[in-house]
């Protein structure tokens, strides 16, 4: 079978399908990669470039041959400037070709034009950061993504769009009711929906959709994949998942990341925490 992620660029199948293959293949679990100060201290590392780049390729090779997807946090790369984006650059890379699809955790928006910045950065194919999909903000108005869905069409890659985030204070926007009386939520779901409708075996427009809520309160079922981040270190476990998620649960991808990184540098720690949740999440699917 083919790679879903090293197949030659030009010839990408859509996200959502080689999406589907991964989570089918290898499981549904997300792993994010947040090389945090205090983690990178707890390795026995020192918080510097240096540091930062044992820390990523460590995870990298530890996982890259199990994961379905990684995602790393772009804000841990660039608080070290052009040297922590080149690790960056280095790690998507090497994700890619053991067959792990990169998710880059950057939660961009913007009005159109710069949108469309973002999304020649992390989308367009003969980018050195391009990337199987990246998170997204549509709190500047759905349409303002219109480039970065333009892009992502094109080059075969997707767009995780926010939708009800795993912090608290996510609701005050989140949850406020749209003029039409829906919640902004549902709204931006919609749109969601509406992007992915018909396409087989699964969209590629994802939605973001907190592992820590107690109950979605919204329609989820936008025929894409949904990133349930939250899972283990904000309090949130697999097991949970299908109370939220119901008959959409075999379209989640929960991730963790502090939760599987606290158990390095130790390589087997690592792999045995990441199979761990591999395992539960396979279970609350079955269950879902
Ligand atoms: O888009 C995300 O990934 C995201 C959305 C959200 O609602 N909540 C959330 O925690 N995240 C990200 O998921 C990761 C969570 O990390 P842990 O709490 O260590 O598992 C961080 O990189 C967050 O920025």
């Amino acid at each position: 079978m083919t790679d879903p992620a090293t197949e030659p660029v030009d010839t990408l199948e859509p996200f959502g399908a080689r999406l589907r293959r991964a989570m089918d293949t290898r499981g549904q679990l997300c792993v994010g990669i947040d090389p945090h100060a205090s983690l990178l201290t707890d390795w026995g590392l020192n918080d510097d470039v240096a540091g930062l780049e044992r820390f990523t390729m460590t995870v990298v090779a530890a996982l890259a041959d199990r994961t379905a997807v990684f995602k790393p946090q772009s804000a841990f790369f660039e608080r070290f400037g052009s040297r922590g984006i080149a690790v960056l650059e280095r790690a998507v890379e090497e994700a890619r070709a053991a067959g792990v699809l990169v998710l880059m955790d950057a939660k961009r928006g913007d009005i159109g034009s710069t949108m469309a910045a973002y999304a020649a950065t992390y989308l367009d194919k003969d980018s050195p950061l391009f990337c199987d999909a990246v998170t997204v903000s549509p709190y500047l108005g759905f349409e303002s993504l219109r480039p970065a869905l333009d892009a992502a069409r094109v080059s075969g890659s997707g767009v995780f769009v926010l939708a009800l985030t795993s912090n608290p204070e996510g609701a005050q926007v989140q949850r406020a009711t749209s003029p039409g009386g829906a919640s902004v939520a549902q709204v931006m779901l919609d749109h969601m929906a509406a992007e992915n409708a018909g396409v087989t075996p699964l969209g590629s427009v994802g939605a973001v959709v907190g592992a820590t809520l107690t109950e979605a309160d919204a329609d989820l079922d936008i025929n894409g994949p949904l990133l349930a981040p939250g899972i283990g270190a904000q309090g949130a476990m697999p097991a949970g998942l299908p109370a939220l998620f119901g008959s959409v649960m075999a379209n989640v991808v929960p991730s963790v990341s502090r939760d599987v990184l606290r158990h390095g540098p130790d390589v087997a720690g690592l792999r045995s925490a990441a199979a761990r949740f591999t395992d539960e999440v396979r279970a609350a699917v079955q269950l879902g």
